[in-house]
Parts: structure tokens; C-alpha cells; sequence
């Protein structure tokens, strides 16, 4: 069975509080964007993990996709497959690209073995693996809050509108993001902001891991400030970056040159 991993932008994104397990509570918008991996997952002998595409940092078995597979282990008696990923998302981007792998391969496995887990309990699963994962498994817009990984439905169609996705080949890894933020209580309404319309968005639907990372990477704002002048309505670094996004009206057809960037994307939402 194969299946195409995809990332995620966060649109708006407040760190409120620090929590008692020492992770914050957060406030954002997660969205699903089409830049993918690819998973297959095989029946085998042995169970066995490879990878292809992008490197991807630490030894193959710490691998999101085999912690998946072990988690399930422990409650179902599974038998061993073959994992092949192809990585193409871009890591220590803020773009959930590890988190969609572990989320696909506890889909996929479900699916393989018909073992019936229902979405609630394959999101409980999930959180196992890290605060983005259980985003995946439902895989559509939402507000999330407290670690990221409890959603409120969330009203936010961008599939007319035109998103591009920009890697500055600049690996930013989550805890050391977190770090340099300080938890505070929002001045306004996030989840209000965004169901205003889009043009409305611009310095209002921020991003709290901007203000630091902004400083010590200059390329970040760069990016930012290149995107609104090439037209733009919208434009935010995701998560705890280091990707860059903006939104472009429909009828958009500008080629970009984009500066400073190794990978760059045009898309539709997903
Ligand atoms: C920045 C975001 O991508 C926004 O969607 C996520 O909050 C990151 O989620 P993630 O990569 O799945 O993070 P995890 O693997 O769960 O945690 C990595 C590290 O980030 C910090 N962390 C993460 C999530 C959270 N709500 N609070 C935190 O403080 C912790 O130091 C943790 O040790
Ligand atoms: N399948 C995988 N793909 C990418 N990274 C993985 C995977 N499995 C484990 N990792 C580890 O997770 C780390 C970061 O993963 P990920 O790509 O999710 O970060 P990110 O792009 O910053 O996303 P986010 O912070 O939004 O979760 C990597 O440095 C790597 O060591």
C-alpha cells in the first residue's frame, strides 16, 4: 500500500502558556498543503525500514515511521512489513513533514491489516508520536490548541487561492524555536482574525516564533518582505519554521524568482 504523506502550514500561530509537562500550550490554524512524501508500506519476513530522497537527520531506527509501527505493536499483534520513504518535505521547516509520516503509517497499517481503529483512537496513537502528528490523521483545516494535537472545527476554505511554500535551506529544529519564544496570553481574538477576509490578515494574523527567528535569521523576513511585494495577499513563516509561505489571489500568474532558496512550490491547497 502507498500513500503521499503531505505538510501543513500553520496560519496564525500564539504560544499562550507553559505548560505542567514542560511543552506550551499554543493557538493556530493548521493547514494542509500538497508538498509530499511518499510511503509504501509492504507485508515482509522481517520487519525493515529504508529511505530515499532527502536526508533525513538521526539513525533510521528512530525514524517516526518504525516508532509508529512499534506503538501499534504493543496492541495488535502485527506482522512484519517493509517501510520505503521518499522524502520530499524538507525537514526542520515547521511543515509537520515527520509528523505526516508517523500519522500515514499508523493509516496505512490500519488499512493493511484491517485492524479497525476508529479516528479518535488513531489520533490518541498519534499524540503519541509528537504534538503535530494527530493533525494528520484527519488531514483538513482546523483551530488547534493546547499542545496542537486538540482541534476545534474551523470554517477556512483557500482552495481557490493560490499558495506557495519557500525552504530557505535552513534547518530550524522545533525546541530550539520554542526556546526563544515567551508565552503570553494573546491581545486578541486568532481564531476571530481569520474569519475575516484575507486582506485583512496581513500584521494581524501573526506568528509568535516570527520575533526572535526573524532576528537571528535575516533570510526569514527577506522572504517574507519579497513575497508581499511579488503580490502577495498574506504571507507568514509556518510553525517553528524555517519555511516561509504566501497566499496569492486566484488569478495570480507572476513567475517568481524567489531569492536565497533551494526548494520552492506553487500549489493549490490540498
Ligand atoms: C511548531 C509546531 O510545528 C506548530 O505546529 C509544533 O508545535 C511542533 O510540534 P512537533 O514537531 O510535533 O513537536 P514535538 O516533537 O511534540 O516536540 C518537540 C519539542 O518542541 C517543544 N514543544 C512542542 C510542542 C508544544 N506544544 N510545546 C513545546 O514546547 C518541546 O520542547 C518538545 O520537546
Ligand atoms: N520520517 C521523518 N521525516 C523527517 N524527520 C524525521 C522523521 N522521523 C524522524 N525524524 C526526526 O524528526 C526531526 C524533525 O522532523 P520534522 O520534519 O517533523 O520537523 P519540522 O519540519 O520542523 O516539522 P514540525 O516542527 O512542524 O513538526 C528530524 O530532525 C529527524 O531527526
Amino acid at each position: 500500500m502507498i500513500a503521499f504523506p503531505n505538510a501543513k502550514i500553520n496560519i496564525g500561530l500564539r504560544v499562550t502558556g507553559l505548560r505542567p509537562d514542560g511543552f506550551r500550550n499554543l493557538e493556530s490554524c493548521f493547514y494542509p498543503v500538497n508538498w509530499c512524501d511518499a510511503l509504501e508500506i509492504i507485508p515482509a519476513t522481517n520487519l525493515a525500514f529504508t529511505s530515499s530522497g532527502l536526508t533525513i537527520p538521526g539513525k533510521a531506527s528512530t525514524n517516526l515511521c518504525l516508532k509508529a509501527y512499534h506503538l501499534l505493536q504493543q496492541d495488535f499483534n502485527l506482522k512484519p512489513v517493509r517501510i520505503h520513504l521518499h522524502k520530499n518535505i524538507p525537514i526542520g521547516a515547521g511543515m509537520g513533514g515527520g509528523s505526516s509520516d508517523a500519522a500515514f503509517t499508523l493509516k496505512l497499517l490500519n488499512n493493511l491489516f484491517n485492524l479497525e481503529i476508529s479516528v479518535p483512537d488513531l489520533e490518541n496513537y498519534a499524540r503519541q508520536l509528537g504534538s503535530d502528528c494527530a493533525f494528520f490523521i484527519q488531514n483538513k483545516p482546523v483551530f488547534a490548541i493546547e499542545k496542537g494535537d486538540v482541534f476545534e472545527p474551523l470554517k477556512l476554505d483557500l482552495s481557490n487561492y493560490k499558495i506557495v511554500v519557500i525552504y530557505p535551506d535552513l534547518h530550524i529544529t522545533t525546541a530550539e524555536a520554542y526556546r526563544e519564544v515567551v508565552p503570553q496570553a494573546p491581545a486578541d481574538n486568532l481564531r476571530e482574525l481569520l474569519q475575516q477576509p484575507l486582506p485583512t490578515w496581513k500584521n494581524r494574523v501573526d506568528n509568535d516564533f516570527e520575533k526572535a527567528l526573524f532576528l537571528k535569521y535575516p533570510v526569514l523576513p527577506e522572504l517574507k518582505e519579497y513575497l508581499y511585494q511579488s503580490g502577495a495577499i498574506y504571507t507568514s513563516m509556518t510553525g517553528s519554521g524555517s519555511a516561509v509561505f504566501g497566499i496569492f489571489s486566484p488569478d495570480f500568474t507572476q513567475t517568481l524568482l524567489v531569492p536565497h532558496t533551494t526548494y520552492a512550490v506553487w500549489q493549490g491547497a490540498l
